[in-house]
């Protein structure tokens, strides 16, 4: 087998630079700190099982989770590539309760991320990942960070990305203008471009849900599962966001975690898991809604709110909101 040749990330991501509105080299730069940090958690994740970094860290996050030592490790990891990076003025983390305020007056850009998505799966050495999206501040540099630059709404994403720690790891992102892949190489430590203008197959015969939420679940959505298994699609449920998403985008399908009567809105959070991969998905000819709206539409509220998604190839989503308002009707 001979050794990759090919585009690498860096230079893909210079080769783009020029699509960008303002072409100062900021957000390419970004993307090449959160590229270099995934590489550094891919090895802490890669090496898990032998030292003491897997397990609980005995704390919880805002969210009232448990804390996983990788969680904590791989924030850190992203947050001090953003830092040194320099161009980014503020953080929104999943493992962090306020606005990470960088304190840099030139930076024109915020992030939101999941640092380490599914981790419930690090200890039993399944696929994780890591999601991001990237918004430009809203309010004049060097003042004050505002809420109104963090709590964007997701269609003022500038890029969105994720990392998937998987049986081989990719980095798969948008600048809202096609979605693109790579492929890790571990021994020459590069993305390759893998996964060109992705494209995600307009319906599919995938549905993930985690069907021991049965019991919580309105009738509409009680419904369409059925539906689907009386068209014997099958059911596929990882519990790692980032993996059954990326799944559903290369084979098709739909990937459901809906509001639920012990959570209403139910578990995901809006501003660095539902948006950024509702990015992805429509930049792929996917879509993603919340049952009844786009969620890239979705004006937040609150910085770690939650919101119930239905993401996946168009069909279904359709589908599934047609089957969610019909059963409301009757
Ligand atoms: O166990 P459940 O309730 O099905 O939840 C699974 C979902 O929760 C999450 O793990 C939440 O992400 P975090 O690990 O970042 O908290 C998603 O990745 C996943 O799809
Ligand atoms: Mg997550
Ligand atoms: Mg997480």
């Amino acid at each position: 087998m001979g050794s990759p040749v090919g585009i690498t990330l860096d230079r893909f991501i210079k080769s783009k630079q020029d699509d960008f509105p303002f072409a100062s080299g900021e957000l390419s730069q970004i993307l090449r700190d959160i590229a270099l940090a995934s590489k550094i958690v891919n090895r802490e994740i890669n090496r898990a099982g032998l030292s003491n970094i897997s397990g609980a860290y005995g704390s919880t996050n805002v969210q009232g989770e448990e804390q996983q030592n990788l969680d904590v490790v791989a924030n850190i990891r992203f947050c001090r590539a953003l830092t040194k990076g320099g161009e980014v003025c503020a953080i929104v983390s999943e493992e962090d309760d306020e606005v990470i305020d960088l304190q840099n007056s030139s930076g024109k850009y915020v992030v939101a991320m999941d640092p380490l998505d599914g981790s419930s799966n690090i200890d039993v050495n399944i696929s994780i990942g890591t999601i991001f999206s990237i918004y430009r501040r809203v309010t004049p540099l060097g003042s004050p960070i505002q809420l109104e630059d963090v709590m964007q709404p997701g269609n003022k994403q500038v890029a969105a990305g994720y990392v998937l720690y998987g049986s081989s790891t990719m980095l798969v992102y948008t600048t809202g203008r096609g979605v693109n892949g790579f492929t890790y190489e571990h021994s020459l430590g590069e993305f390759f471009l893998s996964h060109p203008k992705m494209k995600a197959p307009l319906d599919g015969k995938i549905y993930s849900i985690n069907e021991g939420l049965d019991s919580q679940i309105d009738e509409g959505l009680k419904q369409y599962i059925a539906d689907c298994k009386a068209k014997n699609f099958s059911a596929r449920y990882i519990g790692s966001l980032v993996a059954d998403f990326h799944r559903n985008l290369l084979k098709g399908g739909i990937y459901i975690y809906p509001s639920t009567t012990k959570a209403p809105k139910g578990k995901l959070r809006l501003l660095y898991e539902a948006n950024s991969l509702a990015f992805i998905a429509e930049q792929a000819g996917a879509s993603a809604s919340d049952g009844e709206n786009r969620i890239l539409d979705i004006i937040p509220d609150s910085l770690h709110q939650r919101t119930p998604l239905y993401i996946g190839s168009t069909e279904m989503v359709k589908t599934a909101e047609q089957t969610l308002r019909e059963a409301k009707v009757h």
